[in-house]
């Protein structure tokens, strides 16, 4: 099938990159002359593990790239895979998939048939009422006669996307009633069903109900993250360790073990954003959703409970404080939402002189904060440090050892439990 990606970003080049893997001629298009030639060469155009070999192997064959639409009318079918990032009130801002969709739509003018497909994390109605006609109304077509939409969310992390795309829990198809965009849209996901060895549920419902159904899944793990964490703020309260209690009730097959561990929150360039959107267009309609903001809130403030447990012990005023990763998930260089930049700002408004390691982001947590001390390694971080604080669960910490006696004052508060209690240091655990 010939298949094309607009937009090549975390989303758009790793299912650009996968479909042509799978078989299908796919051309990425995107405004980014960078990311265009990166593929173009056989380079991907981002950080992500799996994607180089994946573009290595299909660049220049089953995979081009290019900045010009015109490639895309050769195409059976179309994924738009651009940005939706946040407007300050917390709503999504569209112009970027309006715009992108006009062009799109110019560039089919003539097209006998095509189908369109809404990639990106939309709030429901966008497709059928905003991208729908804006293609329509550029290429001159009709929808449900030559124009087919629909909407397939995307569910793969960040760190992890190419073995998400590639083996899903789900795949939701939605398109209003229009049997031809139902069967592009099978036709694309064949060939990874049947490389599977299990089957994979596939959900056919409407174009509002997919939109939904991104929002509610990020929403639902967001809050279930956030309960961890209200859970085990309790816990820390009464001495109890929160982590034996999650594993306990994740054993519950009504509950499950994913996402309850607690610790300094979520962050990253989906969760934020999408909880962010989903309430803003609640109350646009009047209704306020309260638990939702709760999640919001108990996010927001367990950076402060991290720094509160190291106020605890020390006045970090004209102290060198250690910040043990800036990333904001283990895996990733991507820094964006990331606990770390409430936890730095926190530290620096006690007055603390703040040095911090990552493995891979402290390249993009530079532009955040120039002016604090990057180390090269955490021993480096640490030493000399009246304490230190654990943002990001990168394994490497576990095996941090006699690094913490080069401290100056060896206090250790731990946002993600990767740091194990011991003799010699003064531990805190954030919910343990
Ligand atoms: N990042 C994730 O892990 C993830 C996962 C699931 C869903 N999503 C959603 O997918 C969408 C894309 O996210 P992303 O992280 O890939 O964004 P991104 O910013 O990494 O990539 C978007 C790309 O679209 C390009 N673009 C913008 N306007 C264009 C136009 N008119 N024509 C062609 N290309 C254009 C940009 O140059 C950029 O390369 C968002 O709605 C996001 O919420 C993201
Ligand atoms: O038990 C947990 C699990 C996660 N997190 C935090 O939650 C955030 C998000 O993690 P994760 O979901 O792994 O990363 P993303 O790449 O942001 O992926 C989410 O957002 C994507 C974009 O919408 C979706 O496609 C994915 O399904 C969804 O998991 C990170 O800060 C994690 O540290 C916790 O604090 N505790």
């Amino acid at each position: 099938m010939d298949v094309s990606v607009i937009g090549c970003g975390y989303v758009g080049a790793s299912v650009a990159a996968c479909f042509a893997d799978l078989g299908h001629d796919v051309v990425a298009v995107d405004v980014d002359e960078e990311r265009v030639e990166a593929i173009e060469d056989g380079r991907p155009p981002l950080h992500e593990p799996g994607l180089d070999e994946l573009v290595a192997a299909n660049a220049g064959e089953r995979l081009r790239a290019t900045t010009d639409y015109d490639a895309v009318p050769d195409t059976d079918l179309t994924f738009l895979a651009v940005q939706t990032p946040s407007n300050d009130d917390g709503s999504i801002d569209t112009s970027v998939v309006e715009a992108a969709a006009g062009m799109l739509g110019e560039a089919l003018a003539g097209t006998d048939e095509h189908a369109v497909v809404v990639k990106s994390t939309v709030i429901p109605g966008t497709t059928a009422d905003l991208v729908a006609p804006a293609v329509a109304d550029a290429a001159g077509m009709t929808v449900g006669e030559d124009l087919h939409v629909g909407m397939n969310p995307e569910f793969q992390r960040e760190g992890s996307a190419v073995g998400d795309f590639l083996d899903p829990d789900k795949i939701v198809l939605g398109a209003d009633g229009d049997v031809e965009a139902y069967a592009a849209l099978h036709e694309a996901y064949d060939p990874l069903r049947e490389a599977l060895d299990h089957e994979v549920p596939v959900v056919e419902t409407g174009t509002r109900e997919a939109e939904m159904i991104k929002y509610a899944n990020n929403a639902f793990l967001a809050a279930k993250v956030s309960l961890a964490n209200d859970l085990g703020n309790v816990c820390k309260e009464y001495g109890v360790d929160a982590y034996e209690v999650t594993d306990a009730i994740g054993l519950d097959h009504r509950i499950g073990a994913p996402f309850l561990r607690s610790g300094v929150g979520w962050g990253g360039s989906c969760f934020p954003k999408d909880v962010a959107a989903i309430i803003a267009a609640a109350r646009a309609k009047g209704y306020e959703p309260e638990l939702l903001a709760a999640a919001v809130s108990i996010n927001d403030r367990q950076p402060e409970r991290l720094l509160s447990l190291l106020d605890r012990h020390v006045d970090v005023a004209g102290e060198r404080v250690a910040v043990l990763g800036l990333a904001f998930k283990p895996g990733t260089d991507d820094v964006r939402n990331s606990r770390a930049v409430p936890t730095v700002e926190g530290l620096r408004e006690r007055g603390a002189e703040v040095v911090a390691y990552d493995p891979v982001a402290a390249g993009n947590m530079r532009e955040r904060f120039p002016g604090i001390e990057y180390a090269e390694s955490a021993a480096a971080a640490l030493e000399g440090a009246s304490g230190a604080v654990v943002v990001t669960d990168w394994p490497e910490f576990a095996d941090l050892d006699g690094e913490f006696d080069a401290m100056a004052d060896p206090i250790v508060v731990d946002g993600r439990r990767v740091v194990e209690r011991r003799e010699g240091i003064t531990y805190e655990g954030l919910t343990w």
